[in-house]
């Protein structure tokens, strides 16, 4: 069962004619208690799927529906009901912290803005909490200046699951932290969502990371869903995803040159009036990807690519 669904969701930046998609007629489930990684090139429209489905930004055109009810034209106070449910954890998003607000208010706002709670069970709760992410009640009276980047991070992601949400958006929220930093929150949020039935859209650059916690990876290219994976470890389909992961996988420049090149590095990377977005960098491109627009369509089972050279097994 999906917890949010969207469907024919496209969102343009500014007023610009002929439109500039950041997002384009993207269609789209996750499932209840799935990790769904969510990955492809910078600028590629990762973070605005994940503020469209928040509705953090408002789109263009297109519905998102969140357990089974239409929120596309909710209201600011419609999203404030529902508001608990639906939380971020954005890169750099503790950088924001007032660094004169103690690690007790920084958790306990969700708490003052959404629910009905005395103090003393606003600690209990904060502390619970705290001990999840690997800090203790300790920090209740710090401030956000004592603490460290990592601890910081922690706190962050207390304050967005504190209040038990059915549906989070993480975006490159293990970006800018060291390795061993990484695993743990990996570890947190991959504890958390096992705990509480959490979902999450992961968003990423992080191949690996998404492979140890990902159920299924949607791949965007140019605001296009290019390839869904059924599976973190999935065999790759899509030229482009191919190159994606191929790139991201060698990170030794020397080992990389060896390799045999998966696209064209100097592909176009406006999006073309028509035909497939990846044409100019495809090393694969045929006349029809030229002038017809691949949907996207189900090869295996549950395995989906949008790509002329692709046959569903039938
Ligand atoms: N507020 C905005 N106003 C205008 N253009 C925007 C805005 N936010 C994003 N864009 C543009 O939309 C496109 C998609 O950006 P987005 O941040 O969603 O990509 P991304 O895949 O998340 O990138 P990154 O991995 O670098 O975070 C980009 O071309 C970007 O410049």
């Amino acid at each position: 069962m999906n917890i949010i669904e969207v469907n024919g969701l496209c969102k343009a930046y500014g007023n610009a004619r002929p439109r500039n998609y950041a997002v384009f007629d993207v269609s789209l489930g996750i499932r209840k208690g799935e990790i769904l990684g969510l990955v492809g090139e910078s600028g590629c429209g990762k973070s605005t799927l994940g503020k469209l489905l928040l509705k953090l930004e408002k789109p263009t055109k297109g519905r998102i529906t969140f357990e089974g009810t239409d929120i596309t034209d909710y209201s600011f106070n419609e999203m404030r009901k529902i508001r608990n449910n639906m939380q971020i954890i954005f890169q750099g998003s503790s950088n924001a912290f007032n660094p004169f607000y103690t690690v007790r208010q920084i958790i306990g706002e969700p708490l003052n803005n959404y629910c009905r709670i005395t103090n003393d069970d606003m600690d209990t709760k904060i502390t619970a909490m705290l001990e999840k992410v690997g800090l203790g009640g300790e920090y209740l009276g710090r401030y956000s200046s004592e603490l460290s980047g990592g601890q910081r991070q922690r706190v962050g992601i207390a304050r967005a699951l504190v209040l038990n949400p059915k549906f989070v958006v993480c975006d490159e929220a293990i970006s800018s932290v060291d390795y061993a930093l990484k695993k743990q929150i990996l570890q947190i949020l991959y504890d958390l969502k096992k705990q509480n039935s959490f979902t999450y859209l992961f968003i990423s650059h992080d191949i690996e990371a998404v492979k140890a916690v990902c159920d299924r990876v949607v791949v965007m290219y140019l605001g296009n869903i290019m390839e869904i994976l059924p599976h973190a470890d999935s065999k790759a389909l899509h030229p482009y995803t191919k190159a994606l992961l191929a790139a991201a996988l060698t990170a030794d420049p020397a080992v990389k040159s060896k390799k045999k090149i998966l696209f064209k590095e100097e592909g176009n990377l406006e999006i073309p009036g028509k035909g497939c977005v990846f044409q100019s960098r495809c090393l694969y491109a045929q006349k029809q990807c030229m002038s017809e627009s691949p949907g996207l369509a189900e090869i295996q089972d549950g395995h989906y690519a949008a790509c002329h050279l692709l046959q569903p097994e039938l």
